[in-house]
């Protein structure tokens, strides 16, 4: 930092401009949301590694996590890993279970720890999003994973060989010693919230999660209390299973323990009252985790159901909001009847209230377009105006398309407005008509295009940008605009199709007996005059703006001469007074008295500045 610099940061002049912006910009919730956010950027900035580009280079197989197939294998993991949850607490509990099958069991045992051991590979080829850009340099991407608590947390203790613990008698095939494999739980909720936020049917797939969770907590429960009841003894007392279930199949053992852990998490009860204090203590738990289970589920669904009648809530709200108002103004039954129609009308057809509000949220410009072109384009391509008209003209103009909505008997545009805007009908049909309404003289129906005639500056058009008719909607209609400056926007682009728009403007005009032809010839001549002279001032302006640069260049120059010189002045003098040597710093050695080298090269540049503002504007004044 230079001594200028520190001297400004330091003046009374910047503390009180950091006072005043500290008073006049109080920390509001936005501002300090955006200071929260700008920290936790911070935070990430940190995080995150400088830019490498050898990093985003493709070195090998890597997977996107955005691609279909890395949900896919997100569902065969999610297999492996429900498969675990479900078979190794039934085949501890029912041991005929884990004897008939046995052979199965380790087959399928050992094809899950097959998968979780791809999985490792996978996630260890997963790309990711650094600075925006896509990590794929696999040597990046794997020592990533491999340093990660992913990996030492969760994957690595997942797939430790427990199974070799069956060589100990005491835990020969006893299943649960593969419990390890539940860790692996995290990769079944990444599933499940890629396929909640994929999928077209979110509700049902979030019902489905829910009564997935219930069933093997039911089935767990279940299992425990088989467990329970081989421990205390079959038929030892009333709660537990009957001394018979000994000659059972184990199908119908399961499906008993099944029904009894359903009734008691479900809170229904009619179960069989605890004996023992272990029985009550398990029936007390069972209860509580039930009241949660419940609670949950109530809440999740009431959430679901609300949320999807939420617009057609909002819509009723306003719509009472409104008739309240009418009330309270004492509107009349007629106008009254007629709004309330109108707003049926516009909530019935309408599924989307704000389709603007949809189509401005948080997507990218790109994404915008895209959907706009989706759901406007087949409209467009109905006009008959636009037919001959370049593709991508229409493509432009799909996205400054707003849609608009009019009653029976509205006018949408009167003769004699300014036009400011033109309309495409989507929906229904509105009639030119005359002065009174009663006269209706063409019918507009849907793919039409109208009040294009007073926006397009028609050369030679009596009426100027004025409306050339009456445009009144007979039932209800869907229409889109399209405003003046968008338009010329888009046209000034595409000079064919703007001529050609120009020409089915005329020959209605011409039909109208709206058009002078003379006007035409002698407007583009007057037209043609005016760009030939706004061509010579721009060349003109562009000659002066030469040499006000030269000039102000030869001026800065003597500038710096001049500034040169009067340092060797000033040091002249301060070594004839004998203040310091000639070699040493201006500023440091000029007495306090005597005004620094700064404040004499400021005035002089203030000096020299508005001595240029002022030849500045003498040259700007000869321009003309
Ligand atoms: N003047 C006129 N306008 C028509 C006719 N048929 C449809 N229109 C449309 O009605 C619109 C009224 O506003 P504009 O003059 O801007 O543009 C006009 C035309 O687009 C017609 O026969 N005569």
């Amino acid at each position: 930092m230079t001594e200028s610099e520190v001297q400004q940061t330091n003046t009374p002049n910047s503390k009180i401009k950091k006072f005043r912006k500290r008073i006049f910009h109080p920390i509001t919730k936005k501002n300090k949301d955006e200071q929260q956010t700008s920290l936790l950027q911070e935070k990430k900035n940190k995080t995150e590694k400088p830019i490498r580009n050898e990093d985003y280079e493709a070195t090998g197989f890597v997977i996107d996590p955005q691609d279909h197939l890395y949900q896919y294998w997100l569902g065969i993991i999610s297999l492996a890993i429900s498969y675990n949850f479900l078979l190794i607490p039934a085949r501890y509990a029912f041991t005929e279970l884990d004897k008939n099958y046995r052979y199965i069991w380790i087959s399928l045992d050992y094809i899950s720890d097959f998968i979780y051991l791809i999985d490792i590979f996978l996630q260890s080829r997963t790309g990711y999003f650094s600075h925006g850009l896509f990590v794929r340099n696999h040597h990046v991407l794997q020592r990533n994973y491999f340093l990660s608590r992913q990996f030492f947390a969760y994957d690595l203790l997942s797939i430790i060989p427990t199974d070799f613990l069956y060589f100990i008698p005491s835990f020969r095939f006893v299943s649960i010693i593969r419990s390890n494999r539940f860790i692996r739980v995290n990769r079944l909720s990444q599933f499940q919230e890629l396929t909640e936020s994929r999928t077209r049917f979110p509700n049902a797939f979030r019902i489905g999660v829910l009564s997935c969770l219930t069933l093997t907590l039911i089935h767990w429960n279940c299992c425990a209390y088989f467990l329970i009841c081989e421990h205390l003894g079959f038929g030892s007392d009333e709660w537990v299973l009957p001394a018979s279930a000994h000659n059972e199949t184990v199908a119908m053992l399961y499906t008993y323990c099944f029904y009894w852990s359903t009734l008691l998490l479900s809170t229904i009860g009619d179960v069989p009252l605890p004996v023992t204090r272990s029985e009550y203590l398990f029936v007390l738990f069972d209860y509580m985790i039930g009241i949660l289970i419940f609670a949950t589920i109530i809440g999740n669904l009431g959430t679901m159901i609300s949320t999807q009648n939420q617009s057609r809530q909002q819509v009723r709200e306003k719509m009472d909001e409104i008739k309240r108002y009418m009330k309270f103004r004492s509107v009349n039954r007629k106008l009254e009847s007629k709004v309330i129609k109108w707003l049926d009308y516009l909530y019935m057809n309408r599924q989307v209230l704000n389709e603007e509000m949809v189509l401005n949220s948080d997507l990218s410009i790109e994404l915008r377009k895209d959907l706009a072109i989706k759901v406007h384009l087949d409209s467009l391509q109905q006009v008959k105006l636009f037919n001959d008209c370049e593709p991508n003209l229409l493509v432009e103009l799909v996205t400054k398309l707003k849609p608009t909505f009019f009653g029976p008997g509205d006018y949408v545009c009167r003769k004699g407005d300014i036009g400011k805007e033109m309309y495409i009908i989507k929906r229904g049909q509105l009639g030119v008509v005359s002065d009174d309404g009663k006269t209706t003289f063409v019918v507009l129906k849907e793919g039409a295009v109208f009040g294009e005639i007073s926006i397009l500056n028609i050369p030679g058009s009596k009426n100027g940008s004025r409306r050339t008719a009456n445009v009144k909607s007979l039932g209800y209609s869907d229409l889109y605009t399209l405003q003046k400056d968008d338009l010329w926007l888009v046209l000034d682009n595409y000079p064919e199709s703007l001529a050609k728009i120009i020409e089915k403007g005329k020959s209605i005009l011409r039909k109208d007996n709206l058009l002078d032809e003379t006007l035409t010839d002698k407007k583009r001549h007057i037209e043609q005059d005016q760009l030939l002279s706004v061509q010579n001032r721009i060349k003109k302006l562009n000659d002066i703006d030469q040499s006000l640069n030269d000039r102000v260049t030869k001026f800065l120059n003597t500038y710096v001469d001049s500034v040169r010189l009067f340092k060797q002045q000033l040091s002249k003098l301060e070594y004839h007074y004998g203040a310091r040597k000639p070699s040493i710093s201006i500023t440091s050695s000029v007495p306090s008295s005597t005004p620094s080298l700064p404040f004499f090269a400021n005035q002089w540049k203030q000096q020299s500045a508005s001595n240029i503002l002022k030849y500045r504007s003498s040259s700007f004044l000869d321009v003309d």
